[in-house]
């Protein structure tokens, strides 16, 4: 039942004139009306009516008349009109996303405690010795605090910390419960301003104070955006879409569509033609190396010649930049959205920042600002107008008495006070005209560079940011699909009239921190929700690899993909050789592993001491005779001279990334968690397992998608290094050794 409030009704009005009404005018059925209270003295009554019923009665009634009284309608608590299961979802996803939210706010906290200030300013979550100065109030009388560094002149670090994001502003004790906590409203190189809810203590205007992360709330502010449109639509698209997302509207072609590509192969070409078929959305599924990122390439390009606006979106920058590079080389005008720090510099020169600065619009603005930075000059050379100064006058007051040049003290100001106060603020409201206007000639370059763009880049969450708000696209199209939380992905889904989400669940999963949520359906995506829900004829797959030495491929197609993946004879026997890396001798271990017959090579800890390490404070692992193996092999494939941009070291624990890295000399090699090189390839790949215990304990090993992407980043060669007494006694890593020494090596050490 769905309570109505009927509001301006007349003292004579009635049960029976109301139930009159809903049956006669609204064609309401008497079962579907439940109990009335009227209350004569606030002229309201309230009506339990069935969900059903509820919203025809509202659209004709609320307006109309009851009993000869025109009276308005509306429900007490609107989410009741909301359908259960649309409310179900918006209230799952946002229960789920708080957690994940809050979850992120206790890591911080964690972090602070055990990491010391430089080392958490060099993850660039912290900025020390800095020193705040009062910059105005902004938004609603909010004070505002700018931030420099206490050095004058120097920049401060670069960090992840944008406008946007919650920060915590400390001196000496960084968890203080009464730190105060702001959003940072505005960063420059040299200055970071922070909009405090209310005045901060006195501390934060020593100097050394420390400015911490607290939680990127702009990305959950966006997220939970993006479900109040699951709730309340705001037009036809978003309607549409929501419907889709709940299987309350099926998956439709809209035409047969022919594509044509010198480049891609047939089920690439397959899957362009029936997204651009499809009517709302397509699905493009392809495990590692089948191109799922030149398929979506070729799509938009196709999308583009047919006169659509394209959004093209990822979960990381990484990807994005990868769909912008192959972009940029179709020549499109692309324009990529986002922070060009965490822009690949190669880029940059595609960014809006970038594109913004040369816009005539902007130079305009450019000029202003140099003219108004005079007048700020001009006036700190006047008293400013603070409380202890201006002892309750407001600034009208002020002006008033300057203009009437008074010789007298007023409040115990003196004239001389009065009329510095009055020619700071005439000069303050020329400052704000200026601003207003290089505001509007910013906006103005923005919205021509934006809107003359082919294509705009950006991550999922950004393309939920203020610059894109007014922005709607014909297609978006969401690569690294499966990587994304349902909330993330959204936000470029209602962008857009449709949508292609391309992605592969055989590989990792959304991140999310909060287990919790993990469980309960934080970590499933939108790609998998809707491959789900509409099934295979919303999707198609790719199974040509372009990528991997057929052996390598091997297990992961026998694993994940039914054996259906085909290796393309450009890369199905690439081995190192081609790179003239073959080494005849087998001296020692590591020339043996990097011969290059074997693609895969299991190296096996099993009769060594080299257990596993948790360090205090460390939910992760570290293996330092396994590192030591792998430094071995890194310094003998140099030695063979094997170009070290070919090499990565993947592993799946953060701790043995930063203790491989304290300890290699060489500096082209990459060393990251496996999750991080998702998406990535190189010519070899070595991996160190880590996990060594008597428990058979594996720990997120178990989680095989991490195996799967483990093992199809390299082309040529996967080095595999780790203690089959630990992890073989789980049956696919079993398989997996099995597999090795059926293809490969398999060496004991
Ligand atoms: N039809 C094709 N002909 C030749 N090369 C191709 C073809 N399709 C893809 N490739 C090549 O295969 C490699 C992998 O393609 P891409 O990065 O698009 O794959 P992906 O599916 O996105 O990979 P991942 O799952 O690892 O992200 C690229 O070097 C690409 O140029």
């Amino acid at each position: 039942m769905v309570t109505l409030v009927i509001s301006e009704i007349d003292k004579s009005i009635g049960p029976g004139d109301i139930v009159g009404a809903f049956i006669n005018e609204v064609g309401t059925d008497s079962n579907n009306i439940g109990k009335i209270r009227i209350d004569k003295n606030s002229k309201k009554a309230e009506v339990e009516v069935e969900l059903a019923s509820a919203a025809k009665i509202i659209e004709t009634m609320d307006g109309n008349q009851i009993g000869g009284v025109k009276v308005n309608i509306k429900a007490k608590n609107p989410d009741d009109l909301v359908d259960k299961e649309i409310m179900d979802y918006y209230n799952k996803f946002s229960q789920l996303l708080q957690l994940e939210r809050e979850e992120e706010i206790d890591r911080h906290k964690l972090e602070i405690k055990y990491l010391s200030p430089s080392e958490r300013q060099a993850k660039g979550r912290a900025m020390l010795d800095l020193r705040g100065k009062d910059a105005g109030t902004a938004f609603g009388h909010k004070p505002l605090v700018k931030f420099s560094s206490k050095y004058s002149g120097k920049k401060l670090p670069e960090t992840e910390i944008t406008t946007g994001d919650l920060v915590m502003i400390s001196l000496d004790k960084p968890l203080h419960p009464n730190n105060p906590t702001g959003t940072v409203a505005e960063k420059t190189s040299y200055s970071i301003t922070v909009a405090f809810e209310k005045h901060p203590p006195e501390f934060i205007y020593s100097k050394g104070v420390r400015l911490d992360l607290f939680v990127n709330e702009t990305s959950f502010d966006r997220m939970f955006s993006a479900l109040e449109k699951v709730k309340k639509p705001q037009n036809k698209v978003e309607e549409r879409k929501r419907d889709i997302l709940l299987a309350k509207k099926g998956f439709k072609n809209a035409a047969k569509s022919k594509f044509q590509s010198n480049f891609l192969n047939q089920s690439q070409i397959k899957a362009v033609e029936h997204s651009l078929a499809a009517e709302d959305f397509y699905l493009i599924q392809g495990p590692p190396g089948t191109g799922k990122t030149v398929t979506a390439v070729e799509l938009i390009c196709e999308a583009v010649k047919n006169g659509a606006e394209v959004l093209a979106a990822a979960q990381s920058n990484t990807a994005v930049d990868n769909l912008l590079e192959l972009l940029v080389e179709k020549e499109l005008n692309v324009i990529r959205v986002g922070h060009p720090i965490r822009v690949n510099k190669k880029l940059r020169k595609h960014t809006l920042d970038d594109r913004v600065l040369k816009h005539h619009s902007y130079m305009e603005a450019e000029k202003l600002r140099d003219e108004v930075s005079d007048l700020i000059n001009k006036q700190d050379s006047y008293i400013y107008p603070g409380g202890k100064y201006r002892r309750g006058l407001s600034d009208q007051e002020i002006k008033e008495y300057a203009e009437r040049d008074i010789e007298h003290h007023v409040r115990g100001i003196s004239p001389r006070v009065i009329d510095e106060m009055a020619s700071w603020l005439e000069l303050q409201s020329k400052i704000d005209k200026y601003f207003k206007q290089i505001e509007r000639l910013e906006k103005q370059a923005v919205e021509a560079v934006l809107n003359k763009a082919d294509v705009i880049c950006s991550t999922n969450i950004t393309a939920g940011s203020e610059i894109l708000e007014d922005f709607h696209f014909d297609l978006s199209v969401i690569d690294e699909a499966t990587q994304a939380t349902q909330p993330a992905a959204l936000i470029p889904y209602f962008k857009a009239d449709k949508s292609i989400l391309l992605g592969d669940h055989k590989q990792l999963p959304p991140t999310v921190i909060n287990q919790k949520a993990a469980g309960e359906g934080l970590a499933k995506s939108l790609f998998e929700k809707l491959s789900e829900l509409h099934g295979d004829d919303a999707l198609s797959s790719l199974i040509i690899q372009y990528r991997m030495n057929r052996k390598i491929m091997g297990f992961s197609s026998l694993n994940f993909y039914n054996d259906s993946l085909r290796a393309d004879p450009s890369v199905a026997d690439a081995d190192l050789s081609d790179l003239g890396i073959n080494p005849q001798s087998e001296k020692c271990f590591t020339e043996k592993a990097l011969k290059a017959e074997f693609p895969m090579v299991f190296l096996d800890t099993i009769d060594m001491e080299a257990a596993e390490r948790s360090l205090k404070a460390s939910s992760s692992y570290d293996n330092p005779v396994e590192a030591e193996i792998v430094l071995d092999i890194l310094d003998r494939a140099v030695m063979l001279s094997m170009d070290e941009h070919h090499i990565a070291v993947i592993t799946p624990y953060k701790d043995q990334v930063d203790l491989l890295n304290q300890h290699n000399n060489l500096a082209e090699i990459e060393i990251d968690t496996v999750d991080a090189f998702q998406g990535r390839e190189k010519e070899m790949i070595v991996f160190s397992a880590v996990r060594s215990n008597d428990e058979a304990n594996i720990g997120f090993l178990r989680d095989l998608r991490r195996l799967n992407v483990a093992l199809t980043r390299a082309k040529r060669k996967v080095i595999f290094i780790g203690d089959s007494s630990t992890i073989c006694e789980h049956q696919s890593y079993k398989n997996l050794l099995t597999y090795i020494k059926r293809v490969g090596l398999y060496y004991r050490l």
